[in-house]
């Protein structure tokens, strides 16, 4: 680099060009013109070098290919006009109701949890960061409905602490049900990162925000069925071990829970989480099986139906949306209040772990017989060993804990739930004209 620069530096100036003028008014012009083109060449040399710089640099893209980088996009929220909307979203419209941020509010779990507790009075407010983990459209959609039934979602991350600070400064939440997490069990082994971002650094943000603000609010959060991970003493109890992860999903939800442990008991946070096994329905996810392999069956094309060594069954606690959400508004609405206040302790806190299944485990094989009969349509089954990416052989919830102190009571069998679920995607899809997930 030196000997480039000293290379470049002889070109402009060529002195021996000029060495037999004597007029020092000349001279000094010449010298004035060369100082000048000097100038002028480092002036666009140092342009250059920031503009391949500004156009090189990820942060500079709005919309950055990386997806662990997708949630550092910027956002616009603030003024006069978005808090009016917050506060009127936020309002109690009912006796004894409660003001509810709902965090991942565009998500499946969290549009239905919203939808319930605007009907039945509580303030809610979404917030989501609208990424392109599965189809947008599809958030976009669940958005539009929310609209209607006037839940407004502000747009923006769990990691933006401003955000959530001025989200608290203009309501004062007496509830956070955080349902924002990068979720997929399988998607972990491609974009570890995005895990690490979500579930571990936004959790960590909106605790901080959480024990710092006053009143502090209770929170209710989602938990999973996956860390229970390689346990295999069936059906798993919240006392079973936890401590044998089968994928980084698993180990950031496991992470969470003990995060929550630390802030109940430094800050005092009134801190419940929700072990929710394979939750499935109407407005779904994209990225789950039960959902793609809809789209698939639909479409002639092969589903892989996954199966343990010695052909041995795999099978998931399937638990219909309506139940989930059932659960969740218990738990809400059992949580006792956060103890601390302003980033002070003030005294002991609830902490609660809950499994939300439906205690009545199915194998994958017979959740597509069900697809086939409720599609008209026989399915192209590839049988396949289940991959090493992080899939468990087995969920089974035991319920009696939800049951007894939440009176969780699910009661929609897979035929039932599968049922409602066809006929939302046959319609939200028309007949396949937009293309699912
Ligand atoms: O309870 C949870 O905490 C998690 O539930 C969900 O994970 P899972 O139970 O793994 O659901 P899902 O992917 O629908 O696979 C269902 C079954 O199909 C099998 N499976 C899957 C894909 C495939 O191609 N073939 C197949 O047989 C597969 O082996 C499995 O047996 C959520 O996605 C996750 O975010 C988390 O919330």
């Amino acid at each position: 680099m030196s000997k480039q620069m000293s290379h470049l530096d002889n070109i402009p100036s060529t002195p021996g060009k000029f060495k037999m003028d004597k007029s020092p008014y000349i001279h000094n012009r010449l010298r004035w013109h060369s100082s000048l083109a000097k100038l002028t060449f480092w002036s666009f040399m140092f342009l250059g070098l920031i503009l391949i710089f500004f156009f090189r640099s990820p942060s500079s893209n709005p919309l950055p290919q990386d997806p662990s980088r997708r949630s550092l996009r910027t956002y616009n929220w603030g003024g006069p006009a978005w808090e009016k909307r917050v506060r009127s979203s936020a309002r109690i419209r009912s006796r004894n109701g409660i003001s509810v941020l709902v965090t991942g509010a565009a998500g499946f779990v969290g549009t239905h949890v919203s939808a319930a507790l605007k009907r039945r009075g509580d303030g809610v407010l979404g917030l989501d960061n609208f990424n392109d983990y599965y189809d947008p459209s599809l958030k976009r959609a669940r958005q539009a409905l929310l609209e209607r039934s006037g839940v407004f979602i502000v747009e923006g991350d769990i990691n933006d602490s401003a955000l959530l600070r001025k989200l608290f400064e203009v309501v004062a939440f007496t509830h956070v049900m955080h349902l924002a997490a990068q979720a997929g069990v399988r998607y972990a082994m491609e974009n570890p990162g995005s895990y690490v971002h979500s579930n571990i650094a936004g959790f960590v943000n909106l605790l901080e925000v959480c024990k710092s603000a006053n009143p502090q609010p209770a929170i209710v959060w989602a938990s999973s069925s996956s860390v229970y991970g390689l346990n295999t003493k069936v059906p798993f109890s919240e006392r079973d071990r936890t401590d044998q992860p089968a994928s980084l999903y698993a180990a950031t939800k496991k992470a969470g829970e003990e995060i929550a442990h630390t802030y109940n008991h430094i800050y005092g946070l009134s801190l419940t989480g929700l072990r929710f096994f394979t939750v499935y329905g109407p407005w779904g996810r994209p990225d789950m099986a039960y959902f793609f392999f809809t789209r698939d069956i639909l479409k002639g094309k092969s589903i892989s139906i996954f199966e343990a060594a010695n052909h041995g069954t795999v099978a998931r606690d399937f638990t219909y949306i309506d139940d989930i959400v059932k659960g969740c508004l218990a738990a809400l609405d059992t949580a006792e209040k956060s103890s601390g206040s302003g980033g002070k302790k003030k005294g002991p806190a609830q902490l609660r772990v809950f499994n939300l299944g439906n205690t009545s485990p199915v194998p994958v094989s017979d959740l597509v017989s069900i697809l086939e009969r409720l599609l008209k349509v026989n399915a192209k089954r590839n049988i396949m060993k289940l991959p090493r990416n992080g899939d468990v052989q087995f969920t089974h919830a035991n319920i009696s804990l939800a049951q007894r102190e939440l009176g969780y009571k699910p009661s929609t069998d897979l035929q039932t739930g599968l049922k409602k679920f066809v006929r939302w995607y046959l319609s939200y899809y028309s007949g396949g004209q937009k293309a699912a997930g």
